[in-house]
This record gives C-alpha cells, structure tokens and sequence, in this order.
C-alpha cells in the first residue's frame, strides 16, 4: 500500500475515531454518577487550559509556571462580577477573560524579551503576586475564605446543572482543540515554532519573534481565563488555595505528560493526572506523585506520550499523527516564475552589492579591515580564504546580522543596512555555515515558513481557518512544491526536517532561503557535507538560479567547485581582501596560494 492510501485511511480512521470519542464524552453525562462527571468536569477545564499552555510551551516554547494566576485572574474577575454587580454568567465570563487576556498581554511582553531562564522566574513572580494578592485583598478577593455563592449559569429560564456544565466544557474543550489545530497549520503556527527553535534563523526569513510568540501567550491567557471562569461557576466557591503554585505545575505536567507541541497531549495528561491520584489513593501525597512522574517522563519519555506514540507510529507504519497532505513532486512548471520578473537580468543596476571600507571587530581582533568588494547582478560571486579570513562575517555583516563600525554597503544602487529581517525584506537570503532548518517541522513547512512575511494572513481567518485561509495556504504549498521540485528534492516532504540527510538539509535550506523571493542569494558553504552527486545538482541549481536573474553570494571551500560556478572571486586573507577578479587567474595567484598553504608549505613545495 502507498503513503498516500495509508494516510487516507488513517485519516478516516482519525475522523470515526473523533466522532466515537464525541459521542462517548456526550454518553458520560447520562451514564456517569455525580463522582466521576466531576471528574469529567475536571479534566475538560484541564483540557482547556492545557491547550492554552501547549501553544505557550510546544509551539512558542514559553514555559510558564505561573499560568495558574491567569486562571485566577479570569475566575476571580467572573465571580466578582456576579455576586457584587449581579452580572450574567455570559456578560461575567466575558469579562473574567478579558482580564486574563489583559494581565496574560502584560506580563508577555517582559517575558517574551527575557528570554532563557529569566523567562520561567518572570512567571513564577507573577504566580505568587497574583497568590499573595488573592490572600490580602480581601475587599474584593474575600481573602484566604474566597469568594462563595456564584451563579450557576442560565440560558433563557434553563438553569446549568453539573451534567449540564460538563457537556458546555466538553464543548469548549474541542473548540479550544480546533483552535489550536487551526494555529498550527498556519503561518502563526509555523512562526511560532521557527521562533521557538532559532531565532536568527527565522529573522533570516523576516520572521521576528516577538509578534507571534505574543499572539501565542494571548491566546494561552484566554484560554486560562475562560478555564478558571467555567470552573468558578460550577464550583460555585473559588479560594487562593485553587490557585497556587501547585495549580500551575499541574498544568506544565500535564503538557509535557501528554507531549508538548502534540494536538491531543493535553487530553491525555489531563486523564492521566486527574485519575492516577483517586486510582493510587494518593491524594495527600499529590505534589510527590506529579514530582516522580515529572522525573520519570523526562527520563523514559522525554516527548512526552504523544511524541513517543507518533514517533513509533512512523518508524513502524509510516504514519504521523498530524494530518497531512499526499506527496508530490515532480512539476514541470516553469521555475522562473517564482522569482519576481524585475530580477531578471538587466532589471537592475549592474552592480547589485557594493562594498566599501567595511570593518567589523570582535574586541581586539580585527575580524574585516577595509573590505571593499563590488558584485555584479545576475552573477555568482564566491568569497575564498583560509580558515578564520572573515568570510562568514562578511556574510554576517551583509545579511544585517552584524552591524560594521565603518564602511557603506549599497543594494542594487540604494542604500543597505539594518537588522536580520529587515534586510530579508529588501531581498537578500541567506543559508548558514551550519545547517539552521526547522527540525519541528516538517520539510514542506521549512519552506512555506519562507513565505511568511508575504503570505501572513490576519489571525481571524488563521484561527478559524476559513476558506480564504485554507485557499491560501494551499497556494503556499503549492508554492513550496514547485520550489522543492527546483532544488529536485524527491523524498518524502511531510517528515520532520530532523529526520534528513544532511546534504537533503542544506538543499532544502536553499529552498526556504528562496521562498523569500530574494534577488541576492548568500550561501554559507552550502556544498560542506554533500555527496559528489549532490555537488552536481547544486551546481546546475546554482547556474538555474542565475538564469532566473539571481545574484549569488557563495563561500566555499571546494575550489574546483568555485572554479567551475564562479563568474568572479573575491580571496580574503587575516580580514583583508588581496584580490578579487576572474576564479582561474585569481586561484592560481601564488599570494592566494600562499595565503592558503602559508609560507612555509609554498617554500616546501618550490623546492620538491
Ligand atoms: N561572534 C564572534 N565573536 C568573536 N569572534 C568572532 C565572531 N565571529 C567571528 N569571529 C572571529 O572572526 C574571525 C573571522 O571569522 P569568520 O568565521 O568570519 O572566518 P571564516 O573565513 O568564515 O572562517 P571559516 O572558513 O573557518 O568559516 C575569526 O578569528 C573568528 O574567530
């Protein structure tokens, strides 16, 4: 059986599985005594809140241990609202959220800025300030007695009851599912993600980290909110012990439990966490037990449930547990016309880069000195020169991820500076020394994530992944395709891009660097590690692209390589450059030949 039939019939298999799984949470209302529906209850606020948290820690990687503050914030808000302004349960809630989403929005911006180990201490602060304050401010928090009494929620004369409350949280719950799903299948999912693995790598792509990690801790607040605004109407009696910092270990064990980053992880932490302690009877020991699981998922586990199931799944079956789409390959379209027609030849000036007196320093060490270099458009340029010349932060240094102390650099005739991602905007790509590929998504996604900056639609249509959305990101795919095709990449596009060979990577890498619609290519040894057949093909793409109107950067130290690609070369020796002009004059230059060899091998060569 191919991968396509697999993948519809495990599609379908997906789909009657969702529908059985439907038709058995709705059964346990009827079936269930009041014991276990609270249990239920239970774990679908869990469920709700740990979608939240799974797009904060699996996509945007923000480990936030003070989440249960937020739930706080939406719950105390709601039950504040009711008892004291006699507000509806729909016009409390409403109000419980937009709270939550305001405090969430707040502390996101600090922590989305520090960054590393800072990032989790500004969460836990705001875990225990929100705690402490529900204790001490008990004009309106009822204080360390909480506040009692809430309103059970009504709709026309129907009052909720508990079976009642557990179907609409069920139903919130899936919602809460779908809008995660429908995140991670778009360009804010992608982002997410790309942001979360390499920050420069994504900024290369004009992807800058803060917008879409924020819009990830927005809808985790949310989420958190209306979690603690359906919990404190049914409970109808809400304290500070519901919130502390306890509350929000549980909710990161239950992510990593389930598998962060996978769609279904939190329903399957959250089932695990609620009954293993009434199972083990181990209610008062409750924070030893998560304790020991959290070491033993880390050890045995470390990608949680989920993770470990899709990745058995598609070792042994060839499946994932995330939908994709059938393979193809193979277009015959014409290439061309992915890159703008202004690129063609002759639709700029002559010289697309030019350099002059650029120096760049690393304290003491003086890593570019007076680098002048002109690169003619529609050309392949290669810079060469031993080990530490300065090639790559030169490279750096024209992508605008190091900023020079002196010198100008002109674009096409216009001016050029600024950061990593603005320069993408201006259209130069880059690849790195080392493979910088998105190892979480798939190889399809590396390339679409290329397209972000131009194909982002607003979060509306994203969320609920509307037709125009779905239109949309079918024309990326498309896109991504046809661009694979170019590269002639054939294997299989929907595994992750950690499963490739490392010659694969560096292709694949050219094609996302190229869904930028870049008109200067940079291209940081991008042969290191291939096969000689895999050299050959990046030659011919090599030549295509400049077909197509493209200027390529290249370092690289395969000389015969640069010898065959290069229209021009620029040698870089100690910072400096001592030559650029024609790759056969230039390579056979003794300086070039000394500056590579040093002085004594050249010596030791003459006389041989
Ligand atoms: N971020 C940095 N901080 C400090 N020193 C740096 C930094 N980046 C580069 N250097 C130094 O600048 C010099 C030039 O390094 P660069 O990586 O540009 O050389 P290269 O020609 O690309 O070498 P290779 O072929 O080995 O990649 C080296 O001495 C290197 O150690």
């Amino acid at each position: 059986m191919n991968d396509t039939w697999k993948n519809i019939i495990f599609r379908r298999s997906a789909l009657w599985g969702g529908l059985l799984a439907a038709a058995a949470i709705a059964s346990a209302s009827w079936t269930a005594d009041a014991y276990m529906l609270n249990l239920f209850f239970t774990i679908g606020i869990y469920v709700i809140a740990c979608v939240g948290m799974n797009i904060l820690v699996g996509y945007c990687g923000i480990v936030s241990i003070g989440h249960a503050g937020l739930m706080a914030a939406g719950a105390y808000t709601s039950a504040y609202a009711s008892t004291h302004y006699g507000l509806n349960f729909w016009l409390s809630a409403l109000a419980g959220i937009a709270v939550s989403l305001i405090i969430g929005s707040l502390i996101a911006i600090p922590t989305i800025k520090a960054g590393g180990v800072y990032l989790s201490m500004i969460t836990i602060a705001f875990g225990v300030v929100v705690h402490e304050a529900l204790i001490r401010w008990d004009g309106v928090t009822g204080g360390p007695l909480g506040i009692s009494g809430i309103p059970k929620p009504k709709l026309g004369g129907y009052a909720f009851d508990l079976q009642s409350m557990y179907l609409l949280v069920a139903a919130v719950a899936i919602g809460a599912l779908i809008l995660a799903y429908n995140i991670r299948r778009s360009a804010w999912g992608r982002s997410m993600i790309a942001t979360k693995e390499n920050e420069i790598a994504a900024a290369s792509l004009g992807i800058r980290k803060f917008k879409p990690q924020y819009v990830g801790f927005a809808v985790s607040a949310v989420l958190a909110g209306l979690a603690g605004t359906l919990y404190a109407h049914t409970n109808s009696f809400i304290s500070p012990d519901t919130y502390h910092f306890q509350a929000s270990v549980q909710l990161v064990l239950i992510v990593i439990l389930g598998g962060s980053g996978r769609l279904l992880g939190p329903i399957i932490g959250a089932v695990i966490l609620v009954f293993l302690p009434e199972v083990l009877e181990m209610e008062k020991l409750r924070m030893a037990l998560y304790g020991t699981i959290m070491f033993a998922v880390l050890y045995f586990l470390p990608k949680g449930i989920m993770g470990t199931m899709n990745d058995w799944l598609e070792a042994r079956f060839g499946l994932k547990l995330r939908s994709q789409e059938a393979d193809r390959s193979g277009g015959k379209a014409d290439h061309g016309l992915l890159f703008a027609n202004d690129r063609k030849k002759g639709g700029f000036p002559a010289a697309a880069l030019r350099l002059e007196g650029i120096n760049k320093s690393f304290g003491g060490l003086q890593a570019l000195k007076e680098v002048s270099v002109e690169i003619k458009a529609g050309t392949i340029h290669s810079l060469v020169g031993p080990n530490g010349a300065g090639k790559t932060t030169l490279l750096n240094v024209i992508s605008g991820l190091y900023t020079p102390e002196q010198g100008a650099m002109e674009l096409h005739g216009a001016s050029l500076s600024g950061s990593l991602s603005l320069v993408s905007g201006l259209g130069i790509a880059r690849t790195f020394q080392h493979s910088r590929l998105f190892k979480e998504l798939t190889v399809l996604e590396n390339v679409m994530t290329g397209m972000t900056v131009k194909a982002r639609t607003g979060l509306g249509a994203a969320f609920l992944r509307t037709p125009g959305q779905r239109r949309r990101e079918a024309e990326l795919q498309e896109k991504a395709h046809r661009l694979l095709d170019l590269i002639g990449y054939d294997g299989n596009r929907h595994m992750s891009a950690s499963q490739l060979p490392y010659g694969h990577q560096r292709m694949v890498e050219i094609a996302r660097a190229l869904a930028t619609e870049p008109s200067v290519l940079l291209l940081d040894e991008p042969a290191a590690g291939m096969t000689a057949a895999e050299i050959k093909q990046l030659e011919e793409l090599l030549q295509r692209l400049v077909g197509y109107g493209l200027t390529i950067v290249l370092i690289e130290h395969h000389m015969d390589f640069v010898q065959r690609v290069s229209d021009s070369v620029t040698v870089l020796d100690f910072g400096k450059v001592i030559g650029t002009g024609n790759p056969a004059q230039l390579l056979s230059d003794p300086r070039v030949i000394q500056a590579y060899l040093g002085k004594e091998e050249v010596a030791a060569d003459a006389e041989r």
